[in-house]
């Protein structure tokens, strides 16, 4: 054995030794201990195995029964961790959201996600502050708006795709994997409207960028032990798997990510030469694309204040890993829903074929950009669309909940309503927490919830929303429709127009003229690696899949 080796060990060891021991005080010392919660089958790991299935087992709801809407769990070593479902606790938290930022472990596997740990998923306190503030603009409704062309030509290939498929199918009708073909399509349309890169993947898979995100994607991990302890000796994150792999990836990234910015930067200060355009994004003749409007708003920022190049590339590849994936999760799920409630999918019909009717009869002299103006504005207030959309993201959450810690001792207000005691027996009128204490928000468990949403919180039914939500829903503090899809507080989602916009064009264009059936011997379940993605229960090994039967709809 090497003398370097055998120096290593003792240091590796002691530093083991005094991760766990830190570890274990911070327990002791934590005031959750004193809360219920479920047993916890395993000393190491806790209740961390039986989550990893959280989305098949309904383990939260079930919880949530037994204990109230505030409890503990275990996680490594049997450290407490608040759960919460609890709406005044919930906007307790993210109303102080740079009190309660993400853990570092957390952080630290987004980083290694997004390529850098710069991006506005990652950043915290002023930095975080300043980088929304420049980005703002590039998410506005306006300008969300003006990328609407990239949606319409993205859904129309689909489509085409699609009925090609299915017409030629001998039956006429075609089994197709709807997950892997709306990702191409939305990747392709993140792409372009995200920084005007054409990944063009719908026609081809071997683009080099789409191959390098695949893979920093992929490392999204699955449970593992070492995962676990990576969370809590960060010394270990050095010995993650595909490390070549990954290196050769993210050099990849940034070779192509350092081209567009310069090519945008260049166009940019072009543009503002020759002063034909103004800063607000979506009165440019150029790059309508978010970096390029992110690249104007940086321009316009003080330098102390703007965002160094670093920054700028880390936003491409967050863009990239928060808007592409969950907005391709969510129409997946819209279309895994619409197969279970044909009814809702021939009402949804209906309501899309009577949009093109109604216009076409109204304003029979438009056409091109003009047409295409006017049918966004119409999708986008389409009622119907409206509220199959928001009831497949209260059911299917992309982002299935999110951590937080504590970054100061506090008392988190509760409902004053809720009953929920502690071990003791003790009322809780709020949760008392010490500083690097974690807890967890359970989105979609929250989304679901019977005693916020009604005994029917579980079903897809569209038709909910032609009513004002329950009461004990609307206290939820949220960004959009009083669900937590989205979350709400500084660290909200940016893009939530652009994901609701991207999702009625393709519902519109997808659903007007197709059928979608689901073979009935066919049980989905979902997997949660990230985001949510469906797979065959009966084939796992076959990955990530959604196979649904698709067939023309003759025109009316
Ligand atoms: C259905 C689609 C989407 C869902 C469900 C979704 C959901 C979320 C959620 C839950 C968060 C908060 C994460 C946390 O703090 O733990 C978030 C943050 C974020 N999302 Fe989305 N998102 C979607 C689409 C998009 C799109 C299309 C973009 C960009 C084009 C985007 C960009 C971001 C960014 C940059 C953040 C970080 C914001 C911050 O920390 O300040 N998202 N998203």
């Amino acid at each position: 054995m090497s003398l370097f080796i055998l120096l290593l060990c003792p240091v590796l060891l002691l530093c083991l030794l005094s991760g766990f021991l830190r570890l274990l005080l911070r327990q002791a010392l934590s005031p959750l201990k004193n809360l219920r919660g479920p047993n916890s089958p395993s000393f190491w790991m806790g209740n961390l195995r039986e989550m990893h299935d959280q989305e098949n087992n309904n383990l939260i709801a079930d919880w949530e029964s037994a204990y109230g809407s505030t409890f503990v769990y275990r996680g490594f070593i049997g450290g407490c961790r608040l759960m919460t479902t609890d709406p005044v606790a919930i906007a307790h938290i993210l109303a102080n959201a740079y009190d309660y930022p993400k853990p570092d472990f957390v952080r630290d596997s987004l980083a290694t996600m997004v390529a850098g740990d710069q991006g506005l998923l990652t950043a915290e306190g002023d930095a975080h502050r300043r980088q929304r503030k420049i980005l703002s603009p590039a998410f506005s409704s306006s300008h969300i708006k003006s990328l609407s062309p990239i949606f319409w030509d993205k859904a129309n290939k689909l489509r085409e795709i699609w009925l090609d498929t299915s017409d030629h199918a001998e039956t006429k009708c075609a089994r197709v994997d709807a997950l892997g073909w709306i990702s191409r399509a939305t990747l392709d349309a993140m792409g372009l409207a995200g920084f005007g890169y054409n990944f063009n993947s719908l026609l081809d898979d071997k683009n080099e960028l789409a191959q390098a995100f695949g893979v920093i994607f992929s490392t999204a991990r699955k449970f593992r032990v070492m995962t676990i302890l990576q969370v809590w000796f960060p010394f270990l994150r050095r010995f993650r798997r595909n490390n070549a792999v990954m290196a050769q990836a993210h050099q990849t990234m940034r070779r192509i990510g350092l081209g567009l910015i310069e090519e945008r930067s260049r166009a940019v200060i072009e543009e503002q030469a020759q002063k034909c355009g103004a800063i607000q994004g979506d009165k440019t003749i150029l790059g309508r694309d978010i970096l390029s409007v992110l690249i104007r708003s940086n321009i316009a920022t003080s330098a102390d204040q703007n965002m160094s190049v670093d920054e700028v590339l880390c936003q491409i590849s967050t863009f990239m890993a928060a808007g592409h994936e969950t907005t391709s999760s969510a129409l997946t799920w819209c279309l895994y829903a619409l197969v279970q409630n044909p009814l809702a999918q021939s009402q949804l019909r209906t309501a899309l074929r009577d949009i093109e009717c109604d216009l076409r009869s109204e304003c029979p002299e438009l056409a091109g950009s003009e047409y295409l103006e006017m049918l966004t504005e119409r999708v986008s207030k389409c009622e119907y669309l409206d509220w199959v959309i928001r009831e497949t993201l209260r059911l299917h959450a992309p982002i299935t909940s999110t951590m937080r810690v504590c970054m100061r001792d506090d008392q988190i207000p509760v409902d004053s309503d809720a009953l929920n005691v502690d071990k003791n027996g003790r009322r809780l009128y709020g949760i008392r927490v010490k500083k690097w204490d974690i807890i967890t928000i359970p989105i979609q468990a929250i989304n679901k919830s019977t005693a916020l949403w009604g005994e029917d919180a579980r079903a897809f039914k569209p038709e909910r929303w032609a009513r004002p939500p329950p009461n004990a829903a609307k206290a939820i503090p949220a960004l959009y429709s009083h669900m937590l899809t989205f979350l709400n507080g500084n660290h909200a989602c940016i893009g939530y127009k652009f994901a609701l916009l991207e999702m009625k064009i393709f519902l519109y264009t997808l659903v007007k003229d197709l059928e979608f059936r689901m073979h009935p011997s066919l049980v989905i379940e979902k997997r949660v690696n990230v985001v949510t993605r469906p797979f065959v229960k009966s084939a796992p090994e076959l990955g990530n899949q959604l196979p649904l039967d698709i067939q023309r709809v003759p025109a009316r």
